[in-house]
């Protein structure tokens, strides 16, 4: 994780020192995807970026594909019907699987020769599980399955966290100056490790208050399995429903007068103490479907956050059009350039 970070940060300071003024614009969304995928890659798959990028890429691009067909308006079987959406959906679907299928084979076949030792990632264990007691639990369509939703769920969630992130500390500079005095004293300028980062506690607020006001996830789906009263509404067996994070979590009703605005200091006392309601933070949704990565994410923000104040100060770029959108997660529409200007050179 820090060493896919550092190399992005080493470019920066390249990129820095090649500029005439010392400062330079960095487009952060472009950038923290690159490196979600990777560190994902790397810490899920033992792979690297080169060997994941077909995937992120036809992922990426499925992504979009399917978001425009959620915008349609559904015609139950429609959705086999050879439409141009449809058929490139297909052809992506394809392409992420070859190149999955790939992935995996490289690493059954270095396991047969004996020179993969990477058994403790996901992959590896989900390769163990599907071999236990001489009968396969989980075959390989299973495990490409499972590899997509990884891929799916902790790659633009944890690439847009660090962007809005990024964002709120560039419009805060004193925001972006405490954390950077509190990251100094607990990690001064080493590589930060499990235990420092957990006595990061302003960056876990504004981490926090990050995924409140730019929730990545802006809403859920579920549906009925049987019929239901919700407050005063009936819902009959069988209806979907949507719940909008982004609109609970600056409901002033939870979160005071000041629910629009930028205070990290309002989780203080902890999450369930934030807000009127203790569940009113939904980010990582919650029961039997929450979040299996977040305190993956949580510690890959913070880790990245940490190693980025260590090294630069950050500063909006007048080039920035506020634009929020949501393609599946939400995300800046113009992407998001901020100056960076290296602390030591
Ligand atoms: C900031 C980062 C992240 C956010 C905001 C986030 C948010 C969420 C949310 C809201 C759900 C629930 C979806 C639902 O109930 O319909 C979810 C599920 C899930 N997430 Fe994350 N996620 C993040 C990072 C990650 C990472 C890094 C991974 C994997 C390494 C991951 C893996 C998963 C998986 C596998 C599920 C499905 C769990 C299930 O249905 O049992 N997520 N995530």
């Amino acid at each position: 994780m820090t060493a896919c970070t550092i190399s992005m940060l080493d470019e920066w300071k390249n990129q820095v020192v090649a500029a005439e003024d010392h400062c330079h614009s960095v487009e952060m969304n472009r950038e923290f995807r690159e490196l979600a995928a990777d560190i994902i890659a790397q810490t899920a798959f033992g792979s690297s970026y080169a060997q994941g990028l077909e995937v992120f890429e036809a992922q990426e691009e499925l992504q979009k594909y399917c978001a425009a067909a959620h915008t349609d308006i559904f015609i139950p079987g429609s959705q086999y019907l050879p439409t141009p959406l449809n058929l490139q959906i297909w052809k992506l679907d394809k392409k992420v699987r070859t190149s999955l299928k790939c992935i995996i084979k490289s690493r059954l076949n270095s396991k047969a020769t004996g020179s993969s030792c990477e058994a403790d990632d996901l992959l590896g264990l989900m390769l163990e599980a599907s071999e236990s007691d001489g009968k396969p639990k989980l075959n390989v369509n299973e495990i490409i399955e499972e590899c997509k939703t990884f891929f799916f769920a902790g790659h633009e969630t944890s690439s847009n966290l660090l962007t809005w992130t990024v964002f709120l500390l560039s419009l805060h500079p004193e925001w972006q100056e405490k954390l950077r005095q509190e990251i100094l004293k607990e990690c001064g300028m080493g590589i930060p490790d499990a235990d420092m980062l957990a006595k990061l506690k302003l960056v876990n607020m504004v981490l926090l208050e990050a995924l409140r006001l730019y929730s990545p996830a802006v809403e859920l789906f579920r549906q009925a399995t049987k019929d239901m009263k919700l407050g005063d509404v009936m819902i009959p067996r069988g209806t979907c429903i949507s719940i909008l994070l982004a609109k609970i979590h600056i409901r002033k009703e939870y979160w005071g007068e000041d629910a629009n605005k930028f205070n990290p200091m309002r989780f203080i006392n902890g999450i369930s103490k934030a807000a009127k309601h203790p569940n009113a933070l939904l980010a990582f949704s919650l029961g039997p479907r929450t979040c299996i990565g977040q305190n993956f994410a949580m510690l890959e923000a913070k880790s990245v956050i940490a190693l980025i104040l260590q090294r630069f100060s950050l500063c909006l770029s007048p080039e920035y059009k506020h634009a929020p959108v949501e393609i599946i997660t939400l995300q800046p529409q113009h992407g998001l350039p901020i100056i960076v200007k290296p602390l030591h050179l």
